[in-house]
Formats: structure tokens, C-alpha cells, sequence
């Protein structure tokens, strides 16, 4: 696992204005929004291309253009959401697919209510989307998920991770994938109630609302 966090003073001034608890959700969805258009900028750097004939108003040369099969962009629910307009702005011809986890507050498990994912992923650059790492659990079932259907190739853009999250996924994928992770920040640790230390709460409840 390949792991980079984004060293950037607006991303970290961005980030700080979404950690504030008094931050309002109109205010949250349009930071996490504008954080992931920046972190796309890193996440996307090995987006596979191809040579492409063109023609300027001055001459021909050769310019590049997205490879097929097409990335696929994966938003884990619910708070995964909110990063989906970010990064498929920059890639619009991406597919989407949806995955739905529910972390179990007592067990911290990750429980699946929701798989919509083409069969086979094989040769497609996968991007799962979740604003949070914390326990690990919730993207090793995603990773495998995209690995289970061939994906070989998966980069996954989180806002907050805990140092003992990323460490499980580490050792969740060990050999069999190149898996990148992109995140804006390492927070300290996770507390008793496997919550990200500092933090910023629960994401999903601060995009959506209690539910
Ligand atoms: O690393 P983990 O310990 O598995 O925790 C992280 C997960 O928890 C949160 O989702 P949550 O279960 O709260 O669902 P929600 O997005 O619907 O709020 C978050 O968005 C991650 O998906
Ligand atoms: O800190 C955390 C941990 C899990 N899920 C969240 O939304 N926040
Ligand atoms: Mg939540």
C-alpha cells in the first residue's frame, strides 16, 4: 500500500474549517467538495492515458486521451457521497458504482446494505471515495470488493485517517494489489469509540444529518 498525504496549505486551511465543530452542513458538503478536487489532483496522477492525434489551428501533433476501459469511481454511503461531484468533475467520462457499509457502532464492523458494482473490474482504475479511514474495516471490505471482481489497480481518497486504520489496510492487502490511498491528513489515533482523534466528528451525520 502506497500511501500520500496531501501537503498543501489550502488543503489544510480547508480542512481545519471542517474539523470546527461550529461549521454548518451547507459550509461541510462545499469543503469536502473543494477538498477532494484537490486531492483528485494527486489521486489521479497515474490515470492511464493514450496517444491521440490532433489537430491545432497551427499544426498536427500528438495529445493524450483517457484509455478505455474507463475508471470506475466508488462513493461508499453514505458519507462517500459527498466526494462524488468533486472527483468525477475531473473525471467525467468515469463510470460510478455504489457501495453502501454501515458501521456497526458496537462490534465497529463494517455491514453491507447496498452493492452495486459491475461483476468484473479487471483492468479498470478503481477510485473509492469515504472521507473517513478510522478502524480500517469499512474500506478492507471495499478494497476487497474491487479486488474480488479483478481490479488490481485501486486508489482510495479519504479526507481523515487514523494511524491504526491504515495499518490494517496495509496488512488487509499485503501483496495483492497496488492500492494507493490518498488523504488529506494522518490524524493522532482513534479514541474508545473508534472515533478519529481530532477529527471531525461523524461525516456522515455533518453532510446529511442525524439519521
Ligand atoms: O474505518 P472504519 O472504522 O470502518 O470507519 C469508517 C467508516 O465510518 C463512517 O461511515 P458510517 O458507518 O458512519 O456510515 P455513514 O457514511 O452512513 O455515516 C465513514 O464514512 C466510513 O465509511
Ligand atoms: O471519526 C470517525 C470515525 C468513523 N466515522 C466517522 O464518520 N468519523
Ligand atoms: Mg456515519
Amino acid at each position: 500500500m502506497r500511501l500520500h498525504i496531501a501537503d498543501h496549505p489550502l488543503v489544510a486551511h480547508k480542512l481545519s474549517v471542517l474539523r470546527d465543530e461550529s461549521t454548518p452542513s451547507p459550509i461541510f458538503r462545499l469543503l469536502v467538495d473543494e477538498l477532494v478536487t484537490l486531492l483528485a489532483y494527486e489521486a489521479t496522477r497515474h490515470v492511464r492515458t493514450e496517444p491521440k492525434e490532433i489537430t491545432t489551428p497551427v499544426t498536427t501533433t500528438t495529445g493524450v486521451r483517457m484509455s478505455h476501459p474507463s475508471p470506475i469511481v466508488i462513493p461508499i454511503l453514505r458519507a462517500g457521497l459527498g466526494m462524488l461531484d468533486g472527483l468525477t468533475r475531473l473525471l467525467p467520462t468515469a463510470e460510478v458504482g455504489f457501495l453502501g457499509l454501515q458501521r456497526d457502532e458496537s462490534t465497529f464492523e463494517a455491514v453491507t446494505y447496498a452493492n452495486r458494482l459491475p461483476d468484473d473490474l479487471t483492468d479498470r482504475q478503481v477510485f473509492l471515495l469515504d472521507p473517513m479511514l478510522a478502524t480500517g474495516g469499512t474500506l478492507v471490505a471495499a478494497i476487497d470488493y474491487a479486488l474480488e471482481r479483478g481490479a488490481r489497480d485501486v486508489t482510495a481518497v479519504c479526507l481523515l485517517a487514523a494511524p491504526e486504520g491504515l495499518q490494517v489496510v496495509r496488512e488487509a492487502i499485503g501483496e495483492r494489489a497496488d492500492v494507493q490511498v490518498v488523504v488529506a491528513a494522518v490524524d493522532e489515533r482513534l479514541n474508545e469509540h473508534k472515533f478519529i482523534v481530532p477529527g471531525l466528528g461523524d461525516a456522515g451525520d455533518r453532510l446529511y444529518g442525524v439519521v
